[in-house]
């Protein structure tokens, strides 16, 4: 069975395809060129005809003989070169699908459920392009050559074998839709246990400092097991079809005997044809033999592919892919690049039930550093999410240089803002690598400058191995704050227009923090000496004390703006979170 809406998943090795069906054809001719010869040199030697007059079929058996390995290999070649096209292609289209949804969109699914599909869902596509369907191509042909010779030597014995060959794709197609399900069940089944398994090692320390790991062990055996159950299902249809399907295999070439055998007997086919007659009716079944066992193996294929292809729809975004508006000409100049300005904005998560931002109307001037602060779950987070086009609001704007971030591309927000945030992700390997990921021809003193404006210079020493030192997997090797400092590193070299730190000092103890923050204003220009906007979002208030504004959030609403000073002056919401925290602080 073709499943139509999988095939264009296959659309860059349509081709290779093409090139394997014409393999496995000549593969079938030189089988069948093989079983006419076999059968002519038997009728030789039963009519008695001279050794020396059989010596062309003799040479051609061997020609056949010789060919069939070679063709098997170049069959094996095609599937690997189809395997190789597929799998490369549809990685990229996922890993582009998934980019362009962001982690907003895909922020429901789970990472081991995703790495599910990206690496073993795109595995198991692999038997079902690469054999399965040309194997459908190959085997129409043959079979349908095949009983054309048959009818040649006999009308009945090839329709009969026709018949039969017919029954063979059909019947099995009844299980399909239950071995769709059952295959649907399994693949999920699967992906779960991956997921909770990447959980598991991503939370070790917590498991353990928690003194659940045993709670947690009976969880994945708990999956462990629904797996094996679902691929017992699987298996136990699977085996049904494939009993089946055998019964015809064996059945057919049986028939094609019985009927030979009782045409000779009526004196409507020459016995000496009966050689032919057998042999030809095992090459009528032999592709769907083939057919079968790529199918069982193609099936999880299926499964997966149909999972595939919602993501890749899911991540269809309608963002713009190709820069509309160019941000530069279309508002005169670098500095207005870094004025950013919210008017109405409104936006709700997917599936959520309240709006994380309500109405806020704000502006930040190129060149300024301002504060976001409010009570958790607020709406600060969100602000620099749609700054980097991680969405766009529903109602509303959010403009980046007096361009609405609707018109621009994610390519394009992700050039002009850097985000430190809560949780910034180190990449294992160096702490050279890891700045390198944003400036690739960064020297070593640019590197080392960023680094000492995040005051990171700890982490680079000679015995750590200076900008070769390795950060472990996550940053594993660093401390939070380590990590923090790092992160800022990064986000410095890249020497974007906006600046966000999101809780980005939150490890760092107060004076270190205070030190980062005065550093980075005093070197915070970009290299063309234009000022950076830096947009602080931030918990422990007396850190924000010098910004030239600070707009205070609740609840996805903008409820104060003004300075720090005139805030506490004005004894809002921001001066209660300031005297709370001093409470805390005193106490
Ligand atoms: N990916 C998401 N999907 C659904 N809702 C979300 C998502 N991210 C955040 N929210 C919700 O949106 C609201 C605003 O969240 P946001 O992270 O912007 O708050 P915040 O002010 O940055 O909080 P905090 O100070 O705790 O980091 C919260 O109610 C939160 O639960």
């Amino acid at each position: 069975m073709i499943h139509l809406r999988l095939l264009p998943l296959a659309r860059s090795a349509y081709a290779v395809m093409g090139l394997a069906v014409l393999v496995g054809l000549s593969l079938s001719t030189v089988a069948i060129a093989q079983a006419l010869v076999t059968a002519d040199i038997f009728a030789g030697i039963i009519s008695g005809t001279p050794i020396g007059d059989l010596t062309l079929s003799l040479v051609l058996l061997s020609a056949a003989l010789l060919a069939r390995p070679l063709l098997v290999f170049a069959r094996e070649m095609t599937v690997h070169l189809v395997a190789t096209r597929v799998k490369t292609a549809i990685r990229e289209r996922m890993l582009t699908a998934m980019f362009a949804a962001g982690p907003i969109a895909l922020g429901r699914e789970r990472s081991g459920t995703q790495q599910s599909h990206l690496v073993d869902g795109v595995e198991n596509l692999e038997p079902y392009f690469g054999r399965y369907i040309p194997q459908v191509l190959i085997t129409a042909v043959t079979s349908l050559a095949v009983v054309g010779a048959l009818v040649l030597i006999d009308p009945v014995v090839g329709f009969v074998v026709g018949a039969v060959a017919i029954l063979v794709p059909f019947v099995p197609r009844l299980w399909d839709r239950l071995l769709a399900k059952r295959g649907d069940s399994h693949w999920g089944a699967y992906a779960k246990l991956n997921a909770e398994v990447v959980d598991s090692l991503r939370g070790m320390t917590t498991l353990k400092a928690f003194n659940a790991a045993r709670r947690r062990r009976t969880q994945l055996q708990e999956s462990s097991d629904s797996l094996l159950a679902a691929t017992l299902h699987q298996l136990r249809i699977s085996l049904l079809e494939s009993g089946l399907t055998g019964l015809f295999l064996i059945a057919g070439p049986a028939i094609a005997l019985i009927v030979g055998v009782t045409r000779v007997q009526s004196g409507a086919v020459d016995p000496l044809q009966l050689f032919a007659i057998t042999l030809l009716a095992f090459e009528v079944f032999r592709p769907f033999r083939e057919l079968s066992n790529h199918w069982h193996a193609g099936y999880s294929g299926v499964s997966a592919g149909r999972r595939i292809r919602d993501l890749l729809q899911a991540g269809a975004s309608d963002a713009p892919t190709e820069p509309t508006t160019p941000l530069t000409s279309a508002n005169g100049g670098h500095e207005t690049k870094a004025a950013i300005e919210a008017r109405s904005l409104t936006f709700t998560y997917p599936h959520a039930h309240t709006a994380a931002l309500r109405d806020v109307d704000l502006t930040i001037d190129a060149g300024s550093t301002v504060a976001l602060v409010g009570p958790s779950g607020s709406g600060k987070s969100t602000v620099a999410s749609l700054l980097l086009r991680l969405a766009v609001p529903q109602h509303g704007q959010l403009l980046i240089g007096g361009v609405p971030t609707s018109s621009l591309t994610q390519k394009q927000c992700a050039e002009i803002v850097a985000l430190v945030s809560q949780s910034p992700v180190l990449f294992s390997g160096s702490v050279r690598e890891n700045l390198q990921l944003v400036a690739p021809e960064a020297d070593e003193a640019t590197l080392k400058r960023a680094i000492d404006i995040a005051g990171a210079n700890d982490i680079v020493t000679d015995e750590r191995g200076g900008l070769d030192a390795p950060v472990g997997d996550g940053g594993g090797l660093l401390s939070g704050g380590q990590k923090q400092r790092l992160a800022i590193a990064r986000a410095v070299l890249k020497d974007a227009p906006i600046l966000i730190l999101d809780e980005a000092s939150s490890a760092l103890d107060a004076r270190r923090e205070e030190s980062v923050f005065a550093s980075l204003a005093d070197s915070l220009t970009r290299t063309g000496g234009e000022p950076i906007t830096t947009i602080i979002i931030a918990h422990r208030l007396a850190s924000i004390r010098h910004v030239d504004t600070v707009f205070v959030l609740r609840e996805g609403q903008v409820v104060e703006r003004g300075t720090a000073t005139e805030l506490l002056q004005s004894d809002g919401l921001f001066a209660a979170l300031h005297r709370a925290q001093n409470e805390q602080v005193s106490v």
